[in-house]
């Protein structure tokens, strides 16, 4: 099957009540675990995002690594983690935030951005966009400039597109 025949969604599994009741959890790990389908999908994005003259790909742990990383692999750029609080052994700043199901804190290191770079942020899932609003926050505190975003997963009725401003949205999959 070419690269772009292929319709993510089959690949994607949900699971109803994960991690708490009313939740309907989109389970990536059967997209992973098929490896053209996997390649394929971080093509599709680096397709669509190649445009943007990229610096650098920041994406949040634990599953904004496994997109963010192969993308700037793809993309011939680095990767910037942003991680959940007390795991970067550097000096940090960091920022805290609400989730679809929680409350988090995330941190960067402060030379991960350096000013005027320009960054792509990557992750599987835009939910209530809490995330990425967040990483926004952090990269620009940074002097880092956000010019897109790229998403494997849109929950568009939780509109966290809104939380982007007029910063490009790219999603391979929505519901
Ligand atoms: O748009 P939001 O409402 O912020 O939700 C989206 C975020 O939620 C999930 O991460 P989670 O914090 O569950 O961590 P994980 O990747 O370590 O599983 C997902 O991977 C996104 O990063
Ligand atoms: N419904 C959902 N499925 C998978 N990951 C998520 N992160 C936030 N909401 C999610």
């Amino acid at each position: 099957m070419s690269e772009s025949q292929i319709n993510f969604k089959d690949y994607i599994r949900v699971i109803p009540d994960f991690p708490q009741p009313g939740i309907r959890f989109k389970d990536i790990t059967t997209l992973l675990k098929d490896g053209p389908a996997y390649r394929a999908a971080i093509e599709e994005m680096r397709k669509a995002v190649e445009h943007l003259k990229i610096d650098v790909v920041a994406g949040p742990e634990a599953r904004g690594f496994v997109i963010g990383a192969p993308l700037a692999l793809a993309l011939g750029v680095g990767f910037a983690p942003i991680r959940k609080s007390g795991k970067l052994p550097g000096e940090t700043i960091e920022a805290s935030y609400d989730l679809e199901y929680g409350k988090d804190v995330l941190a960067m290191h402060k030379d991960s951005i350096q000013p005027g770079q320009r960054v792509l942020i990557a992750d599987d899932l835009l939910a209530t966009g809490g995330t990425i609003a967040t990483s926004i926050n952090l990269i620009r505190q940074l002097g880092g400039e956000i010019v897109g975003s790229a998403f494997l997963i849109e929950l568009s009725y939780l509109t966290g597109r809104e939380k982007l401003g007029d910063i490009d949205v790219v999603s391979l999959v929505t519901y």
